[in-house]
């Protein structure tokens, strides 16, 4: 056996010249390569470690690019980058101009499919699989690869329903690992569960009832099994279904044990697994954290409270309602649409809702937040974490576009919170009671106040704050992006800080019109700052307010441009839109 047979795997044509007797090999090389530099890179560790067999077999399998492989999510493809000629830059994986964390098109012919956001596996590869019909294409297979809680999401099931009736041969791989990023919720993690101990033919299989080909469940990590079981899969015809029975983390003891944690654990030993330690010096909250927080002391005093969240509840800290509230709780899956209209469900029986969705996520339930909850004005508390530039995740993630995608929708209120106390405070205000839906959107990471758990107050909906007076020159800014503006404001001389005044906007919606009214006569230059998108957020609807009223003000928008930003850290993305305190200075420059 050769010491170093990874080395020698430029491809999956190298892979497949291999004996299989050596891939076992290959596996344990492919771990301690991705653990080693997921150690001190930072990135999605436990997916990828789960499904080393399953990526080997796949490549070994199947005719790789040529046969279709699609990843759902993409967080578990590092295996796959690896395999497939990246192993040299693996290590820029998630950085600025490095690889990205999730298959891209754009990066490799084997990534057939961009991914990032769950459950649109089996919908792309069913796609491609009739295409090659339709082009009369023979002899190249489709595979979808998703996981136990991937596949409950409501668009995984569309694409099953459509499938089962298809004449493809379509295969899709189902990697049960019992856990999503959380501990998979629903009824069919209890059928999965129910099928793993009752054998593979009950005769209520729910993929042959969708007539699929169903095989399995086998042992994801026999990778022996997995091969042959993989090959006479090739050559039976129609829709088929493996099942898979994976560990997360497998190969990693503290990945296999803490498999929250380790989904996407930060720095970490790369030899004994421990997570680096933590500094001891006292920091700020996460925003997540004042919000899951905030929340339970709420729901202690208000029993009409209730939480949700959509398979986040580690990432959203509803975690702590759940634990302490598990009743008026609810973790629903990676279903984001059913979140939307559930929440709106529960809330016109009276309840106090709180539905917590990432920014990015939230994009999938566009027609239920304006079907089923602004068009009938029902007050659910929406809570968007990840709002604005993510970093590493990249552009699958950033929360770019809801200001956009909000501000049009009649029948509600748009809230970014300047800082944590604010975000408490709007969480009160709102559970005492609005006529509205609210939308509340806040960063991933860190706020700046140590003591943020302060008394509750109230916040007078539709009311902007001035920071700063000035003289001609106002800034116009909304949530944490403010600190960006003031941190350029400070940089200058005193003389030319006082010509700038510094407003937090609040509410995107309702403006508060009064003020603006005051601004736009008192200042000639008005300077907008979002980290949303330039288009359809704050800067229009200044530019619209001022229009509409006649105001001739020169009014310049900062915001995301028009293209989709790349992964990076937060401060580099920053940089390069144009929002860093360095960039919004020098707009500011130009008018001084
Ligand atoms: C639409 C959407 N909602 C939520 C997420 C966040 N998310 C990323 S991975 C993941 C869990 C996926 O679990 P599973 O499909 O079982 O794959 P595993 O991590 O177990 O391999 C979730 C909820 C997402 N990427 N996309
Ligand atoms: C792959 C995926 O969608 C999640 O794992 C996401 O990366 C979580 O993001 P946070 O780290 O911001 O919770
Ligand atoms: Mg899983």
């Amino acid at each position: 056996m050769s010491e170093n047979i990874l080395n020698t795997i430029q491809s999956p044509k190298d892979l497949r010249k291999i004996p299989k007797e050596t891939l076992p090999q290959v596996a344990n090389e492919l771990r301690d390569f991705i653990i080693n530099i997921v150690a001190t890179k930072e990135g999605h560790l436990g997916a990828s470690l789960g499904v080393i067999e399953l990526t080997i077999a796949l490549h070994y399998v199947f005719n790789t690019p040529k046969d279709i492989l699609v990843w759902d999510v993409g967080h578990q493809a590092y295996g796959h980058k690896i395999l497939t000629g990246r192993k040299e830059i693996f290590h820029t994986n998630r950085q600025l101009g490095g690889i990205s964390g999730f298959p891209k098109r754009a990066e490799s012919e084997y990534d057939t499919f961009g991914v990032g956001h769950s459950s649109t596996a089996i919908s792309a590869a069913l796609g491609m699989a009739i295409a090659s019909k339709l082009k009369g294409e023979t002899n190249i297979q489709h595979i979808a690869v998703v996981g136990d809680a991937s596949i409950a999401s409501g668009m995984a099931f569309e694409a099953l329903n459509h499938a089962g009736i298809s004449d493809t041969n379509i295969l899709v791989i189902l990697n049960d690992n019992a856990i999503g990023i959380d501990p998979s919720v629903g009824a069919l993690k209890n059928y999965f569960t129910k099928v793993k101990l009752n054998g593979a033919k009950d005769a209520d299989n729910i993929f042959e009832a969708l007539n699929f080909d169903y095989s399995g469940p086998i042992d994801g990590h026999d990778l022996e099994l997995v091969i042959s079981e993989l090959e006479r899969l090739k050559n039976v015809q129609g829709p088929k279904l493996l099942h898979l029975i994976t560990k997360k983390g497998k190969g990693l003891r503290q990945a296999e044990e803490n498999q929250v944690v380790y989904h996407a654990p930060g720095k970490f030993d790369a030899l004994t697994g421990d997570l680096a330690p933590k500094s001891n010096e006292r920091q700020p909250p996460k925003f997540q954290d004042v919000f899951g927080k905030t929340l339970v002391e709420l729901a202690i005093t208000n029993d009409r409270i209730i939480g949700i969240t959509p398979a986040m509840p580690t990432g959203s800290s509803l975690k702590f309602m759940m634990d302490v509230f598990p009743e008026r709780a609810f973790d629903v899956g990676i279903a984001e649409q059913h979140a939307v209209t559930f929440a709106a469900g529960i809330a016109t029986q009276g309840f106090t809702v709180f539905c917590n969705i990432y920014s990015t996520f939230l994009q999938r339930a566009y027609d239920q937040l304006i079907h089923d909850v602004c068009l009938q004005k029902i007050p659910v508390i929406f809570c968007l974490d990840r709002a604005g530039i993510v970093g590493e995740d990249g552009p699958t993630h950033h929360g770019i576009f809801d200001l956009a995608y909000l501000n049009c929708i009649p029948n509600l209120i748009i809230f970014a919170p300047r800082n944590e106390i604010e975000l408490r405070n709007i969480m009160f205000t709102a559970q005492q009671g609005l006529d509205l839906p609210i939308f509340i959107r806040y960063p991933r990471g860190r706020g700046n106040i140590l003591d943020w758990q302060k008394p509750f107050s109230k916040i007078e909906i539709g009311k902007s704050e001035v920071l700063k007076e000035g003289i001609d020159i106002v800034i116009l800014t909304l949530g944490t992006i403010a600190n960006n503006a003031k941190e350029a404001i400070e940089t200058l001389s005193s003389e030319q800080q006082e010509k700038i005044g510094l407003v937090d906007i609040r509410f995107l919606k309702p403006l508060d019109e009064t003020l603006l009214h005051k601004i736009l006569k008192k200042y000639d230059k008005v300077i907008t700052v979002e980290d949303g998108t330039i288009i359809g957020g704050l800067g229009t609807s200044i530019a619209a307010f001022a229009v509409s009223n006649g105001y001739k003000n020169k009014i310049e928008i900062i915001g995301i441009p028009d293209v989709f930003p790349e992964h990076g850290t937060v401060s580099e993305l920053q940089e390069i839109v144009g929002l860093s305190p360095k960039r919004i200075l020098q707009v500011i420059q130009n008018y001084l």
